[in-house]
């Protein structure tokens, strides 16, 4: 490159400007085309050169009777036996297996084959995509108008610039006109380049602002698109994904129809531009640079390709070891309880062995690519200088002209490599954009808010499960239950217990509208609560969860979360409620009181203290319905009683259906509920259930004795 410089410098004694602008153009041209697009300076969009401006049929309520026990069960035989696979739903930690890359039905569509881009386009995803960037066109429109102004001066700017430099050779006149005229054109020039900056920025702005206005209104619609979704949807689908459809997919879009769009527009008029403006300035050399460039272009653009997809896999292996790394460490009180650390390092360090092994790979390839590209590019600018030097030694062609005619060549090199790069990521922002409309347009199996409002002071809160048979959505294979009928009298308490996995909690989500059954009906003072609405209903229900779930928020913001309206909570309230869940006093042990943020997942708290806070929430909701999951998890004496306390407090006057744990829980409630074989397998009064010598319920009680027992036993 050097020689090439001193070359020109002897021949023709041009300054350092045309080297300078040689070279530049050449990296450009060449990083450009490596990475598949349109070289730019840091900042958004920005040209790099010093003058660039630019129900089930319902199958009838069945007839119940009265159990002859209490009054309140049916006892349906089971119709098959066997239990459904066991899943851990609460506290413990299951880690994903990576290799679940299966789609199932329902969940939304996988990437494409290489990850982002389809092949083609319906014309439907073309309108959504303008209608996405109708509320922004007139901003869009203004965008448009200064990118035209500022390409107009970038592609203007060679052929003004190589005047400047026939002013400064032009043999024959006097220093003094030479200056003059000199100083003209430099100022002349100058308002254009401000006029171009102007432009330039105006547009940078414009799209910018727009494209984020565009992104924000998508994500705001498809963050709504997916909380209203049945639950059975996040059983199906990745929460990563989903989060990558909000945050990535939605960015690629907006970019698409701003950035992406704006870069392919100016390409496409500055490689026409570009173009004519080398056969203006000369025909011949335009002609031979146009036989040269096409097959050069076409052979970097393959091998640009080759190159991405390379890079595709080392990202997918790296996306791999980060998610690994990412769930370990949101886990760490898992990992260290087992004393994982090591082995998990060494888990990571082989995956990271992969990303390197594959990035090798892509150096090499880079590494050639680089070297022939650099290569070629030098090749081409010697043979363009080499027949231009010729044209000029025949005065076919002034100095200025020359370094006319190279800038030309370098922008329409960036323009030609811009237009590969504007075409794979339309083609993303479509990808991006059918993954988007798709979560979009789905309706949810199970509606939000449509149906029955009762009056709820006439409401007396009778819970009953007629025949209801159901199977979880992704496994409708392994029924849950089958034929089970349950009554719970409006204001009584209903302890359900079984073994582990036999649906106690599946109880509660079918009461909730988590999930609707296949077959039967559940109804709440005898309306069926598919008719009623969701909202509504939920509003009636309050839950505690074993392992309830707090928000990495304040205790306060904790509590009001349960009120229908947070914002109308007064301090008092939210004081009373901490203090009827027996949460008040620790409270107030903190420094920050109910200012105290509880962090991700309430993990600042103990056991006890989250589960009376749960309470708290509970008990602000008011809720005529209770649905409790008592807590395992063994509390101290003292917090176990607080708890206790706190929830007897809650399930005052209410109709309350509890999966009990403790032996006090099932001593003091109405009835008992025996969960077992997708049935209820026996149901009354605890003594009555205890008196059964062969009966479930006595099994399980004189289990649980045992195991009382061997627990005191490794106390002591
Ligand atoms: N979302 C789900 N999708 C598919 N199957 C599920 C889902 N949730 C639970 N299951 C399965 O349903 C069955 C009943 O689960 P459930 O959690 O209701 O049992 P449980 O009696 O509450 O158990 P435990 O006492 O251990 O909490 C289990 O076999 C479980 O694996």
């Amino acid at each position: 490159m050097r020689l090439l410089i001193r070359m020109t410098r002897c021949t023709h004694g041009v300054k350092h400007i045309r080297p300078r602008l040689l070279w530049l153009g050449h990296r450009l041209t060449l990083s450009a085309a490596l990475r598949g697009k349109r070289p730019s300076l840091p900042g958004p969009s920005t040209p790099t050169c010093p003058f660039s401006t630019s129900s089930s049929p319902r199958p009838g309520v069945s007839v119940l009777t009265r159990s002859p026990l209490r009054g309140f069960c049916l006892l349906h035989p089971p119709t098959s036996t066997g239990r459904g696979p066991r899943t851990l739903t609460h506290s413990p930690v299951a880690f994903a297996s990576s290799s679940s890359t299966s789609t199932p039905a329902g969940s939304v569509k996988e990437d494409t084959e290489d990850g982002q881009t389809p092949t083609t386009v319906p014309l439907e995803d073309v309108k959504r995509i303008l209608r996405l960037a109708h509320p922004e066109r007139w901003k869009l429109a203004a965008a448009v108008g200064f990118l035209s102004v500022s390409s107009a001066v970038t592609m203007s700017a060679p052929f003004l610039l190589g005047q400047v430099i026939d002013t400064i050779y032009t043999t024959g006149t006097d220093t003094e006109t030479m200056t003059a005229s000199l100083t003209s054109l430099c100022i002349m020039l100058t308002g254009v380049f401000l006029c171009g900056g102007a432009a330039n920025a105006a547009r940078v702005y414009l799209m910018q602002t727009s494209g984020q206005q565009i992104v924000r209104n998508l994500r705001a619609s498809i963050f709504s698109s997916i909380l209203k979704q049945e639950v059975a949807f996040f059983d199906r689908n990745k929460t990563g994904e989903l989060i990558n459809r909000l945050s990535a997919d939605t960015a690629v879009v907006g970019r698409s129809i701003t950035d992406n769009l704006s870069d392919g527009l100016r390409a496409v008029a500055q490689a026409a531009a570009g173009v004519s403006m080398m056969f203006y300035v000369s025909p011949s050399l335009a002609s031979f640079v146009l036989l040269i460039v096409p097959p050069m272009a076409g052979l970097a653009v393959v091998y640009g390709r080759y190159l991405r997809s390379i890079s595709k896999q080392t990202q997918d292996a790296l996306a791999q070891a980060t998610q690994l790394a990412e769930e370990r460490i949101s886990n760490m009180r898992t990992v260290r309880a087992f004393g994982k650390e090591l082995s998990e390092v060494n888990t990571y360090i082989q995956k990271t062995d992969h990303v390197l092994d594959l990035a090798k790979k892509e150096a090499v390839l880079r590494a050639g690519f680089f070297g022939v590209t650099g290569l070629s590019g030098n090749l081409m600018i010697l043979s363009v200088l080499y027949k231009g030097g010729l044209l000029m030694a025949s005065q076919h062609m002034t100095v200025g002209e020359l370094s006319s005619f190279l800038m030309y060549t370098f922008w329409v090199g960036i323009s030609i490599a811009g237009l590969s790069s504007f075409y794979s990521e339309l083609m993303k922002g479509f990808g991006a954009g059918s993954r988007l409309w798709e979560l979009l347009d789905r309706k949810p199996e199970l509606p939000l808010s449509e149906g029955l409002i009762l009056p709820v002071d006439q409401l007396k809160g009778r819970l009953e499960f007629c025949d209801v048979s159901f199977a979880y959505p992704t496994r409708k294979e392994a029924p849950i239950f089958q034929n089970l009928s349950l009554l719970v009298p409006a204001g009584s308490i209903m302890a359900v217990v079984g073994p582990s996995g036999s649906g106690k909690s599946t109880l509660v989500s079918l009461l909730l509208r988590l999930y609707d059954p296949d077959t039967g009906v559940i109804t709440i003072d005898g309306h069926d609560i598919r008719d009623l609405n969701p909202y509504w209903l939920r509003g009636l229900i309050g839950t505690v969860n074993q392992e309830p779930v707090l928000f990495s928020c304040s205790i306060r913001d904790n509590i009001a979360y349960g009120a229908v309206d947070p914002d109308a909570v007064t301090t008092e309230d939210i004081h009373q409620a901490a203090r009827d869940a027996n949460a008040y006093g620790f409270i107030q042990t903190f420094p920050k009181g109910f200012d105290t943020v509880v962090g991700e997942k309430g993990v600042l708290l103990s056991g006890g203290q989250k589960q009376r806070i749960a309470i708290a929430r509970a008990l602000l909701k008011n809720p005529k319905i209770l649905l409790l999951d008592e807590a395992t998890s063994a509390l101290d004496a003292e917090n176990e009683f607080l708890v206790q306390e706190a929830l007897e407090r809650l399930m005052e006057g209410r109709t309350v259906l509890i999966i009990a744990h403790r032996l006090s829980t099932i001593q003091n409630a109405n009835a008992v509920a025996v969960l077992d074989q997708r049935h209820i397998a026996e149901c009354g009064q605890h003594t009555e259930l205890l008196g059964n010598r062969e009966g479930l319920f006595r099994r399980l009680m004189e289990k649980q004795a045992f195991l009382h027992e061997e627990q005191k036993r490794a106390l002591r």
